[in-house]
């Protein structure tokens, strides 16, 4: 790796989470570099998703949920009351399950966000659509049908073009939930080669429950069971020699 890739793009610190009275995350310590991808496995519930969508801020939009500890992103606070979500979401997006198009053609799904924030200039939307669409692999199958309704794609096509629209507001760290679950074998390999596509320039961190793919796709891997983290590492360490027995028995199929 190069200094480049060394630096830390994201750093938590005793990340605490509830819902309600209940604990769901019990101090979480991760560093993020500001390239290549981190995946996050463990058992079901074992708060791999809640630490996600802490680190943009999704649990503001659910009722009764309290978040402590630190979050650094780039030198900045995510959770200091100056911090704008909206902008923060454009600086850390996020790809969910299900693919998420709007009920709009291709390409003013990819330019959404550029339309909110006032871009009228057809020369860069044009530039964005095509640019962010190349990213996420999938051009050169709707470049012919810019025009037409996003939902008229395969489940696959529909997770690239959501893809495009997170890259088209040129984010700094992607947040992926399980963005294959949803998809047939070969969309999720498609998916998989658009992310190792991506590592070149993006910081990314995926939750996955498929061990295979954190293997074949991620630089690193965390280990979550019961809120907490139990090993962080290279993801050749944690599959071929992990420190810790629970990582062991996890990895090795003995539970989850
Ligand atoms: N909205 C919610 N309200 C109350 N408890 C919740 C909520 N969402 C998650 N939890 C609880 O928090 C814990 C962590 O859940 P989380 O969904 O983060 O786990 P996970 O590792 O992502 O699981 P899965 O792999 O099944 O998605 C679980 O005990 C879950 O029941």
């Amino acid at each position: 790796m190069t200094d480049k890739q060394e630096k830390t793009i994201l750093s938590t610190r005793d990340v605490r989470l509830w819902y309600g009275q209940k604990e769901a995350l019990h101090g979480i310590d991760l560093d993020f570099p500001n390239k290549g991808i981190t995946a996050l496995i463990g058992p079901s519930g074992s708060g791999k998703t809640t630490y996600l969508r802490a680190l943009n801020r999704m649990h503001d939009l659910e009722d009764g949920v309290t978040v402590t500890g630190s979050f650094n992103f780039n030198g900045t606070d995510i959770y200091a009351p100056t911090t704008d979500t909206v902008d923060l979401r454009k600086q850390i997006g996020m790809v969910f399950q299900q693919p998420n198009p709007f009920p709009f053609s291709i390409y003013e799904n990819v330019i959404f966000g550029l339309r909110l924030d006032g871009v009228k200039d057809k020369a860069i939307l044009d530039e964005a659509v095509e640019r962010s669409l190349k990213q996420a692999s999938v051009w050169d199958e709707v470049k012919d049908d810019l025009h037409k309704s996003a939902l008229g794609l395969s489940g696959g096509q529909q997770q690239r073009v959501s893809i495009a629209r997170v890259l088209a507001m040129s984010p700094d760290l992607l947040l992926l939930d399980e963005p294959t679950s949803a998809l047939d074998p070969i969309s999720s390999r498609n998916i998989e080669e658009t992310l190792l596509k991506l590592r070149e320039d993006y910081a990314m961190i995926i939750v996955t429950h498929s061990m295979s793919q954190a293997s074949r796709i991620s630089d690193r891997t965390a280990f979550f069971l019961s809120g907490d983290l139990i090993e962080v590492d290279q993801t050749k360490h944690i599959f071929l020699n992990p420190q810790k027995q629970e990582t062991q028995d996890y990895v090795s199929g003995r539970f989850g």
